[in-house]
Parts: structure tokens; sequence; C-alpha cells
């Protein structure tokens, strides 16, 4: 995937101002640091496998048996796999790229929606890829920075996503690591945010208008997120509700123009995860004469192996060799509309903890999945509220 090549001078713009706001803080003030949490991915091939021994020892992801031992076995035995998909997508994952991007044309918005806490300085932390959260402290610790927000780049809350980047977060804020006296407050989930919504429809808009007049309102609009084992889903995780409660917001403001379904990919392991999966899907679309469809992915801003390498080598093909004509709404990447919306969802949420409107969190993140067991949880839900002191 020639993602290099798509590089427009918007981006190289928006790359310069990122890296201005990586020199060292205007005006002696510290900044307002936003810190965009993700799972990242390896920049380059060479970094897979460290990406997944991450991953695979993120506890708070997924609990093996002996995880010391048995995360540095899996991530050996599946790293070949997982860098020829990255070659294949042109040498890597775009993640960081498109987070800086989006960052830095956050935080240019933001300095004029939100004046009084400029400057804005966008900090990335990924959880298993550099940036890793460790660095990001260090960085944040250099800038003397004394008020942040810990704002999740996963449009839908899950315990597995956005809890593990707070998990980490929390336990590193503990041991010191991004100094003292820092004042945090969290920005959890946001997806049905009319910004976020209008940018999604707007690539579907762009993917529909490929098929022909006459039978546009027929194509079936496939809405494909990340699958969850179902242990997670059965210990009472939101992420399905909130990713439903997403495509519901985007099919309303489509005015219900199409058919849809939400589907699930990227399953890993022999254990049962949510269905139905989204390979099964387009086959069984092309079994009842569904011959034209729109691949959303809903549940992740940027490009990454699951949209270049999952859906658009495997599934589009596998669904062209069904005669299915197939085309996949762009990821939200350079989207002027999503950044803004990045923008948007900042300011209010900077405006309405500085008037008292909500506190450090919000409501939802205070509780629990009915089902967790695990003790971080608690303790870190209780320090975010409480503003990370
Ligand atoms: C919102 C999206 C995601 C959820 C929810 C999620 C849960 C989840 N994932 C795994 C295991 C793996 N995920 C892997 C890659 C991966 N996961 C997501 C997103 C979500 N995961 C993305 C975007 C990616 C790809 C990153 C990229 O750069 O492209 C992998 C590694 C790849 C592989 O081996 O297939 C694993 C493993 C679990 C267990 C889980 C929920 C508990
Ligand atoms: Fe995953
Ligand atoms: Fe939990």
């Amino acid at each position: 995937m020639a993602f290099a090549s798509r590089t427009t001078a918007a981006t190289r713009s928006l790359a310069r101002s990122f890296a201005t706001l990586h020199q060292a803080p205007r005006s002696g003030k510290s900044p307002t640091a936003v810190v965009m949490m993700n799972m990242g991915g390896p920049s380059t091939v060479a970094e897979t496998h460290d990406f997944l021994l991450n991953l695979f020892s993120d506890g708070d992801l997924l609990r093996l048996p002996l995880q010391r031992f048995a995360a540095p076995i899996l991530a050996r035995r599946r790293t070949p796999q997982i860098e020829q998909q990255y070659q294949e997508i042109g040498g890597g994952s775009p993640i960081l790229r498109y987070t800086q991007l989006q960052g830095a044309g956050m935080t240019a918005l933001l300095d004029e929606l939100h004046p009084e806490t400029a400057p804005h300085k966008a900090y990335v932390a990924f959880r298993y890829a550099n940036p890793l959260t460790g660095e990001t402290a260090r960085q944040m610790k250099a800038d003397g920075v004394k008020r942040a927000i810990a704002f999740t780049q996963y449009p839908q809350y899950s315990c597995s996503t956005t809890g593990s980047s707070l998990n980490e977060l929390f336990r590193r804020s503990k041991v010191g690591e991004f100094g003292d006296d820092v004042e945090w407050s969290v920005i959890d989930r946001w997806g049905t945010h009319p910004g976020f919504i209008e940018s999604v429809a707007q690539n579907i808009e762009a993917a529909l208008a490929k098929f022909s007049p006459d039978t546009r309102n027929d194509v079936v609009l496939l809405f494909s997120a990340h699958s969850l084992p179902m242990s997670v889903v059965n210990r009472g995780d939101p992420y399905v509700l909130e990713v439903s409660a997403s495509v519901a917001a985007v099919m309303d403001r489509l005015g219900h123009s199409n058919p849809y379904r939400l589907v699930w990919q990227s399953q890993v392991g022999p254990s049962a995860w949510m269905g139905m999966q989204t390979g099964e899907a387009l086959k069984g679309l092309a079994r009842l004469g569904k011959k034209q469809v729109v691949l959303v992915p809903i549940a992740f801003t940027s490009d990454h192996i699951e949209t270049l390498y999952e859906l658009d080598l495997e599934y589009a093909k596998e669904a062209r060799e069904h005669g299915i004509e197939v085309h996949r709404a762009e990821s939200l990447n350079e989207s002027p509309v999503f950044i803004r919306a990045l923008a948007d969802i900042t300011a209010q949420h900077l405006r309405d903890y500085s008037s008292g409107k909500v506190g450090p969190t919000s409501v939802q993140l205070g509780l629990r999945c009915p089902g967790c067991t695990n003790a971080t949880c608690g303790q870190q839900k209780e320090w975010f509220a409480r503003g990370g002191r």
C-alpha cells in the first residue's frame, strides 16, 4: 500500500507544526498536555516482534497462564506472519504518523478554541509500540507539564483498550514518572460525538459515490469493528454497546439510506469471540445475492493492518472472487472534519472541567465492569476521579 505517496501538502504542513510543538514550550509557560492514548503499531517491520511481545505481556488486555513465559513464546510464534502483513501494507503501521498529524491539527485549533489553557501540546502514548507511555512520561516531565488530559483515541470504550492505557498511565504516574503534582482529567469515550459521526458518514458517502446511481441505495453498508473475546463481553465490557451506538448514529446521519449490519473482525486464538465475523458475513451476503458492499471501519481512527491488510487485501479480494463489488470507506486518517472533532471534544472537556460542570472523569468511567476482578482497574478509576492525586 503506497501510504507514503498519499502524503499531501496539508499533511506536510501539519507535520511541520507537530515538530514545532515538540520543541521547548513557548513563552516559558508549561503546556497543557493532551495525551493521545492508543495501542500503536510497529512503524517498521523490524519492530513487529517487540510490539507483539508488549501486547501479549499486557495482563489488562488478556490473561494467560504463566504470562511472563507464555508471552515471549506467542510473540515469537506470531512474528513471521504479522511481519509479512506489515511488509505487504508498505513496511509498517502508519498509526504514529497519523496520530502525530491529528495531534498537531487538533492542538493548533485548540489554541484558538480555548486560549485560556494554551499552549496545548499533543503527546502520543502508545501501549505496545514507540512512543511507549514511559517515554512520553519522561518527555512531559522534561517539559514541566502540570496539567494533562488523557485523551483516548479509541472512540468506543473497552477495558481491553482504553482501560489498559489508563491502567498503564496510572501505574507510571504512581511511581513518579510524569513528575510531581500533575493534574489529570480524562476523555474516555466519544463514539457518538457529532463531528466523529460526520467524518465517518462523509467517508461512507465518498465510497457510495463509486457505485452506479441506479443501485446505490441497495448497497449494503457493512460496519466492521475489531472483535472482542466473549469472556470480555460477558464480564460486562461496554465496547459492543458503544460500537453499536456509533453505527446507529452514523445511520441516523445518513438518513437510513442503505441497509446495514455491524460485524466483527480480527479475532485471534481458539476461544469464542463476538460475531458475526466480517469474512463470513461477506460470504453470506454473496450467497443471498447481495453483490454490492461498502466496508466501514468504525472502531479505529487511522489505517492499520486490520484495514490495509485484512479488509483491503484479504476480505475485499475474497469478496470480489464471490462476485461482490466492494469498496472500503477510508479511515479517518487526515480528515479535517475528524481533526476538528478531536479539537471540539477537547475544548468542550476543558470548558466543562474549568467551569466545574464535569469532574476529572466521566460518570461512566467510574463504573467497573460488573465482572471485573482486576484490582488495578478499581484503583485507577479512584485515582483519576481525584484528578490523579
Ligand atoms: C478497538 C479496537 C480493538 C480491540 C477492542 C481489541 C481487542 C483485542 N485485541 C487482541 C489481540 C490482538 N490485537 C492485535 C492487533 C490489533 N488490535 C487492534 C484493535 C483492537 N484490539 C488493532 C487496530 C490491531 C492492529 C494494529 C496495527 O498496527 O495494525 C493483535 C496483533 C496482530 C495479530 O497478532 O493478529 C493481537 C494479538 C485481544 C486479545 C483483544 C481483546 C481482549
Ligand atoms: Fe486487537
Ligand atoms: Fe477491569
